[in-house]
């Protein structure tokens, strides 16, 4: 009988803070003191260092850990390719269209793996350069000693439906729609369902780099999301070196897997700043306009993956409208129209999207909207009409919803499966939201006419 760790309750108690170099261990006097690769390690551990950032990166930016575990993770078969992953591949249809989704479906009988599918993205994982939207779905926990881990960049987990049981090396996390994660290139984790709830979701997943905090500038040293905030696994191990476990890998798209005879999940003490972990999007300090005008959503912004080549540029940010308050005094307090040399990508968590009607056929939980590079959108008719023409009283919008926006530096492209495998896009989405926009000009003389004419 395996010893597991992953059975004690206290294993979903978390340390904190944004990058900080962090120690854990399971057992006392499991991590070295002093050094990273004594002789011997304590307790007959081996030592395996997992560099996510290249060794000379700069210190600010430089993340790897330190793991001690009981058999290294190189011990295993070789990898051979799963023949039925087209749902991850790379092939984009790029279209300037304005594409909304209704809510995605959950099929049945699928675990994670089976249940993710590339709704749009751009880019090569191979140049370290792109992102990749997925929608998830699944109604079961993955196959008992699985993992899974993802060699072509970081993935932002946003649930929508139903709580992520997720084993990770270097310990548990318990993700809940509204709370969100992250999950470092080449962290091996499995997911689980928590009393058989089906969860649904979207990712965010990005090839170059890692996500940081945005700089705050004149904002000063707090709001948005604070560091302390976020939570990041104990260390909690398997004791398994007898039974057959399979690790699947996707690596530039697709899916392999290989067998291994020990758990993954077997390491007893970590240190340092190459982690997976959460955030609840509950405590996101929002900040907006207390005099005229509405802000750019950047004020939003939970995470930013940065471009090196163009700094203040994003290669994606991910952005929040939580619950607020609109005060702005004589301003239209929707979003105003748009064209965006940036794509957007929005999706619903829960609730109503203040731009958007939220009926059905409109923008509703669990479903998402592309407004790619350059291509026009903003308010539908119906909110147009109402916020010109309401009393502008203080008012809190947003109660018990959260929308967000992957905000992205390249053109977005669309999947088949996005396109039409998903049966979701919504045909009339262009024509019904802004067909019914009236011509509301009044030249100063033809005013003046229908003034006379009284
Ligand atoms: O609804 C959108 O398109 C996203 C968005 C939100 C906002 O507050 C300002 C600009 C913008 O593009
Ligand atoms: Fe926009």
């Amino acid at each position: 009988m395996p010893v597991t760790q992953f059975d004690n309750p206290e294993k979903y108690r978390y340390q904190t803070g944004f990058l900080a170099n962090l120690e854990t261990e399971a057992i006392k006097g499991a991590l070295p003191i002093g050094q990273n690769s004594p002789q011997k390690c304590p307790y007959g551990l081996y030592a395996e260092k997992i560099s996510g950032t290249a060794f000379t990166a700069p210190r600010w930016e430089n993340q790897q850990t330190w793991v001690y575990r009981i058999i290294p993770s190189a011990a295993h078969s070789a990898f051979e390719r799963v023949s039925s992953a087209s749902r991850l591949e790379l092939n984009f249809n790029y279209i300037p269209d304005q594409l909304r989704w209704d809510p995605f479906d959950i099929n049945s009988d699928v675990d994670w793996i089976d249940g993710l599918h590339m709704v749009a993205g751009s880019g090569d994982p191979a140049l370290k350069n792109g992102v990749a939207y997925y929608i998830y779905g699944a109604t079961k926990s993955m196959s008992d000693k699985t993992a899974f881990y993802d060699a072509d960049g970081d993935m932002l987990v946003v649930p929508q439906t139903g709580p992520l049981d997720i084993w990770t090396e270097m310990g548990c996390l318990l993700v809940r729609p509204n709370e969100i994660c992250v999950i470092p290139r080449g962290i091996r984790y499995r997911v689980d369902l928590v009393a058989n709830e089906p969860i649904r979701g979207f990712i965010l997943e990005v090839y170059n780099g890692h996500f940081q905090l945005p700089e705050l500038g004149p904002i000063g040293s707090n709001c948005l999301a604070n560091a302390r905030d976020f939570q990041i696994p104990i260390a909690a191990y398997i004791h398994d070196s007898s039974s057959e476990w399979k690790i699947y890998s996707k690596f530039h798209g697709r899916l392999f897997s290989a067998k291994q005879s020990h758990t993954p999940f077997d390491v007893v003490a970590w240190e340092g700043r190459y982690y997976p972990y959460k955030y609840d999007l509950g405590r996101f300090n929002t900040i907006g306009t207390i005099s005229y005008d509405h802000p750019d959503p950047s004020l939003n912004t939970v995470l930013t993956s940065t471009s090196n080549a163009h700094p203040g540029t994003a290669i994606a940010d991910f952005v929040v409208f939580p619950p607020r308050w609109l005060v702005g005094e004589d301003t239209f307090r929707p979003p105003s129209y748009h064209r965006n040399c940036m794509s957007e990508f929005m999706g619903l968590i829960q609730g109503s999207y203040i731009a958007k009607d939220g009926g059905k056929g409109g923008f509703q939980a669990a479903g998402a909207s592309l407004h790619n590079c350059m291509s026009s959108h903003g308010p539908d008719a119906s909110t147009f009409d109402k916020a010109s023409n309401e009393d502008l009283v203080p008012v809190k919008v947003g109660v018990g919803s959260m929308a967000f926006m992957f905000e992205s530096y390249y053109m977005i492209g669309v999947t088949d499966w996005g396109l039409t495998k998903c049966r979701k896009l919504q045909a009339q989405y262009s024509e019904e939201s802004w067909g019914e926009l009236k011509d509301l000009f009044q030249p100063p003389n033809e005013a003046k006419m229908e003034m006379d004419s009284i």
